[in-house]
């Protein structure tokens, strides 16, 4: 097992926000979480890397990553497992990028730091990434400035640094939900495409029960901090039992009798 996560409740300040969480994950799995906005889905997985915001703390359960105890971290352990082993990738993981340097700079800057790859290393190393990100002509990319780039392009090159060191955990909030429809499904499939080469385990957190679908082998519906519903997405999303599960299913468009994921 990769990822077990069990009974984990977390506060902030005096109020429990996440009550008697559960997950589990192997080795290249993707489960997705999903509920409506303020369901605690962040704070699931900041707790995960341990980087949950000023004044929230952990108030009871276990998690252990490849059977570590995360709670007996120190930071030297967090910083280890954060980047390398377990990366992050955001809603707007793009506009993270700084936008005085060019792209090369900083990708090649990035890998310079967490590897012993020489700078020459680095700019092929990068440049092959953001090609399998399906990203064009990448030698003038890495040239470029963010700001000369659209959101999409730089939602993707952000993942394209997440998923560098092969991650065995990928976390990923809201990672299409800024960009259009059509790119959507775009990077979408590119990250899931990167990830199953890598057997990269992927926690989705989306309130978009059709993009769930769409990547995610298991299921978790959360509503005000608890598990409303978890299975196999297959079965949750043909025969949900909640009334909260269904209400998310109605939400999806639907055309000539079909749902689709975005
Ligand atoms: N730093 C914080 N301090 C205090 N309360 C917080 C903090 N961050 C989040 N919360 C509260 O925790 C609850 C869960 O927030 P969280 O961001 O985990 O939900 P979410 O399901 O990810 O929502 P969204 O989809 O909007 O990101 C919310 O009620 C929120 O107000």
């Amino acid at each position: 097992m990769l990822l077990e996560v069990s009974e984990l409740s977390i506060a902030y300040a005096n109020d429990t926000i996440v009550k008697n969480m559960n997950l589990s994950l192997e080795e290249g799995e993707v489960v997705a979480i999903v509920g409506e906005s303020g369901s605690g889905k962040t704070t699931v997985i900041r707790a995960i890397l341990g980087c949950l915001p000023h004044g929230g703390h952990i108030t009871g359960g276990e998690m252990f990553f490849e059977g570590k105890n995360l709670l007996e971290n120190t930071v030297e352990d967090w910083r280890k497992l954060c980047g390398r082993k377990a990366a992050m990738v955001f809603q707007d993981s793009g506009s993270m990028l700084d936008p005085i340097k060019r792209i090369g700079s900083q990708f090649i800057e990035y890998i310079c730091e967490h590897s012993s790859l020489t700078k020459s290393e680095a700019a092929k190393a990068a440049e092959e990434m953001l090609n399998k990100m399906h990203l064009p002509h990448t030698e003038n990319l890495m040239k470029s400035y963010p700001f000369e780039l659209s959101g999409g392009m730089r939602q993707r090159i952000g993942i394209a640094m997440a998923m560098f060191f092969k991650p065995r955990l990928l976390l990923a909030d809201e990672p299409t939900s800024a960009l259009d429809v059509t790119t959507q499904a775009q990077v979408v499939t590119e990250m899931l495409e990167i990830c199953r080469r890598d057997q990269t385990a992927i926690i989705l957190v989306t309130h978009n029960i059709g993009v769930a679908a769409y990547m995610s082998e298991k299921l978790i519906v959360m509503r005000s901090g608890s598990i409303v519903e978890a299975g196999k997405t297959d079965e949750i999303i043909t025969n949900p039992q909640s009334q909260y599960t269904k209400e998310l299913l109605e939400a999806v468009p639907e055309i000539g009798g079909k749902r689709y994921a975005f």
